[in-house]
């Protein structure tokens, strides 16, 4: 039997033993101290004159997933109009009030206009191209010139009559394939198509009256795929550099992604080629420009399939997303529509819809497609710009390369410029007689209407045909329908799918045509009349 008080006695291998462990302690506590810490810690990091970066969250993040756009929102309210985060190592500076927003993206767009190389979206799928994929230099300065040739007002004048025509054919699906208003539907698949014709024909100068065609539906898969892989906050593979040397499935499916784009819309542009190369009249379209231009602007090809998937990419899901999320809210709000119906049958009567032309006349439904754009905007937060410059804002140290995100969803809650935010309210918009373009340029942004396309000198390129679509969609819909819900089928609006923009959840509506005028303006034109 061991005595105890003896077997507590050291013995020089014990102590050896002790020190080796205690040591073995100090240095995993000092790893954890040194090195592991300060990778879960924000820096603080201040400049040569002692300026701090704008304040923000202890912990840095990997990835933020659901409802990242609530988690910016309470950061918001607690550190103010700018704070910063560290997502792994890299640092994002968040813009949260109007001025802000303007003074930093605005008037220092010459820093911040740049993007940053995120490792799927930028390196591994756009690899610089398709316009939002480029920094800022002489490349998105040279592409974004060639896509703005075809997103002028002007230039939308010659193909005005195809978004006028595909408007038409939508309105018209939905009233045929819902026998007249009697079925149920959901409109997801309608407005997606009535979007895809437009850019299928601002792009390829071609249409589909089917969205089985092999092709098409592939471009769209490629359009979904990439909004599945390229939130602003969500891979961790984009923050955490180590797991980019891995063959992560998520790199698998970005690569195969490029690929896929490379081969889709490189087949398309083919396709326009031999029509050119065979003397038919191709019309205007982005392909024709590109192919004519390749040379004098020293294109690649992966440029131009680049240039024509960001238009597939980036004129989509949005604009078809903000159509989706008006006929998912408007059934709620029976007074909204009643005000959009009176005014419609005092401006136009019910035997002609509206036209481009009627918009002016009818401010009410301008202000509901404001206010969708408001509540719903398809972009939580714009696309992230990058700084290029160390620079010192109100005291706060911005350093060169920095995420800068202009935080939409934030900036649509403030109460000031829209009291009531969380009110769907279009009143709010009735006397505001600009364009998303012409707001944005003016002087006071705490008058400027919405903030969905961005800010700056990245300013979303399609707005104007962006809002000429919406505009044909929206009246139209309206002047044909009473939208109500299904009963005992509610529709959530507080949900969403999507990374990098919000659509709504599945849902099915009611589209009751609400007079006899409708039949016949639905009736007035055939399917070959573009
Ligand atoms: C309602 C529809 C749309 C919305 C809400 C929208 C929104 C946006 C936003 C927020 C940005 C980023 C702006 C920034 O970085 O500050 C953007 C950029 C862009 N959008 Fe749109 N967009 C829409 C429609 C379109 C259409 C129809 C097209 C093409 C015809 C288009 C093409 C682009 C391109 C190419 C960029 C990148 C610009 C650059 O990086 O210089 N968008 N859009």
């Amino acid at each position: 039997m061991f005595d105890s008080t003896v077997s507590a006695i050291p013995l020089p291998s014990t102590i050896v033993l002790h020190n080796f462990k205690a040591l073995a302690s100090f240095v995993f506590l000092a790893l954890i101290g040194y090195i592991i810490v300060p990778l879960f810690i924000r820096k603080n990091i201040v400049d040569a004159n002692g300026h701090p970066i704008p304040p923000g969250p202890l912990l840095r993040y990997a990835f933020i997933r659901n409802h990242f756009e609530l988690k910016l929102y309470a950061w918001a309210k607690k550190y103010g109009p700018i704070y910063s985060l560290f997502m792994g190592n890299q640092l994002f500076v968040i813009l949260n009030d109007p001025h802000v927003a303007k003074d930093i993206l605005v008037t220092n767009g010459s820093i911040f206009s740049s993007r940053k190389n995120y490792f799927l979206k930028h390196q591994i799928i756009l690899k610089g191209g398709g316009i939002t994929g480029a920094q800022y230099n002489d490349t998105w300065r040279k592409h974004r010139r060639i896509a703005m040739s075809l997103l002028t007002p002007k230039a939308i004048e010659k193909y005005a009559h195809v978004l006028d025509y595909e408007a038409h054919i939508m309105v018209r699906s939905l009233f045929r394939d819902t026998q007249q208003g009697s079925m149920p539907v959901n409109p997801h698949h309608y407005a997606g198509r009535f979007v895809l014709n437009n850019m299928l024909t601002v792009s390829f100068g071609m249409r589909t009256d089917s969205s089985d065609d092999p092709l098409v539906s592939r471009a769209l898969y490629l359009a979904d795929e990439f909004m599945e892989l390229t939130g602003p906050f969500s891979n961790i593979i984009d923050f955490i550099e180590p797991l980019q040397w891995l063959p992560t499935s998520q790199r698998t499916r970005g690569r195969k992604l490029r690929d896929g784009m490379i081969e889709v819309y490189g087949a398309m542009i083919n396709q326009v080629k031999e029509r050119m190369d065979n003397d038919e009249n191709v019309p205007d379209c982005l392909v024709k420009t590109l192919l004519e231009v390749r040379e004098k602007e020293g294109l690649s090809w992966e440029d131009m399939c680049m240039l024509c998937a960001v238009f597939i990419l980036g004129g989509v899901h949005t604009t078809s997303s903000i159509i989706h999320w008006c006929l998912a809210r408007l059934p709620s709000h029976p007074e909204v529509q009643a005000k959009a119906h009176e005014e419609l049958d005092r401006v136009m009567g019910r035997d002609t819809w509206p036209t481009a032309e009627d918009e002016h006349k009818l401010p009410y439904l301008r202000a509901i497609i404001k206010e969708v754009e408001r509540v719903h905007t398809p972009f939580l937060v714009a696309t992230p710009h990058y700084s290029i410059e160390d620079f010192v804002y109100n005291g706060y140290f911005i350093p060169k390369d920095t995420v800068v995100i202009l935080n939409t969803y934030t900036l649509h809650q403030n109460e000031e410029r829209y009291p009531d935010a969380t009110k769907f309210s279009p009143e709010r918009y009735i006397d505001d007689k600009l364009s998303a373009s012409e707001s944005a340029k003016l002087a006071d942004p705490m008058q400027r209407d919405h903030w969905s396309f961005g800010a700056g000198r990245r300013f979303c390129p399609g707005v104007v045909v962006a809002e000429h679509e919406l505009w044909l969609a929206i009246s139209r819909l309206l002047w044909c329908f009473k939208i109500e819900a299904i009963p005992n089928e509610p529709i959530t609006l507080g949900e969403y799918e999507g990374l990098s923009g919000s659509h709504p959840l599945p849902y099915r509506v009611k589209l009751i045509p609400r007079h006899e005028g409708v039949a016949e303006m639905i009736d007035s034109r055939d399917e070959t009349q573009i």
